[in-house]
């Protein structure tokens, strides 16, 4: 049985981290995983619990199959580890902390993902991210003009998720569709 990929994207700041943080012990509890990601970001930036790598450790990695996918952004390396397709193999669902740009090249390779998009009122992000104190002005600035590349709307099919009220409310919405996609994966052979 295969199981279920659930790619979560979302514009910087939008809350993809503490969403998946905050849901990462009722998924264990469901059996599910929260991905790991390797980043080229220092280990002292905080927020996100990532293995930190340098550049030259992560194209080493990229280069000896280490990442079932990968991608750059903001001036970052971003690796998911090989390990989610064991997990999947299994028929686990699996939460990884996607990217907007990489949605195409992820469905190709994973046809059956489910991707979810996590937005925010435009007014809340800014703050958000001021409040995050993790980039500097200007890479916040960079930040929200990339956003601007995906205002055209990503191509279906997408589940959207509204993280501008209460974390907990969103978490809730995510463990709705977690436990929706644990039954289609179910009722889907192979
Ligand atoms: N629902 C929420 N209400 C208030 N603050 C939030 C909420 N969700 C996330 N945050 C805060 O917003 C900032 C950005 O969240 P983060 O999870 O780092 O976003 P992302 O991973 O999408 O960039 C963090 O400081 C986080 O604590
Ligand atoms: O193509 P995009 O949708 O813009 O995404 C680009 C990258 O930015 C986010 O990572 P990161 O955790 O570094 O950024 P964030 O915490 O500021 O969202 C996201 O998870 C991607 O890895």
């Amino acid at each position: 049985m295969s199981g279920k990929l659930i790619y979560l994207m979302g514009p910087s700041g939008s809350g993809k981290d503490s969403l998946l943080q905050a849901a990462a012990a009722p998924l264990a509890g469901r059996g599910g995983h929260v991905v790991r990601r390797v980043i080229t970001r220092s280990a002292e930036a905080r927020g996100e619990d990532a293995e930190a790598v340098t550049p030259e450790a992560f194209e080493r990695l990229e280069r000896n199959g280490a990442f079932a996918m990968s991608w750059r952004a903001n001036g970052l390396c971003y690796g998911i580890p090989r390990q989610i397709d064991d997990w999947l193999a299994r028929g686990h669902v699996v939460l990884v902390n996607g990217s907007r740009g990489h949605l195409e090249q992820a469905r190709r390779r994973y046809p059956g993902l489910l991707a979810v998009l996590l937005q925010v009122a435009p007014e809340v992000l800014r703050q958000r991210l001021v409040a995050r104190g993790r980039e500097t002005p200007a890479q916040i600035e960079a930040r929200l003009a990339r956003n601007a590349a995906f205002a055209e709307g990503l191509a279906p099919p997408l589940r959207v998720l509204d993280n501008s009220s209460s974390l907990e409310t969103c978490v809730r919405g995510l463990l709705a569709l977690v436990d929706e996609a644990a039954v289609s994966a179910a009722a889907t052979p192979g």
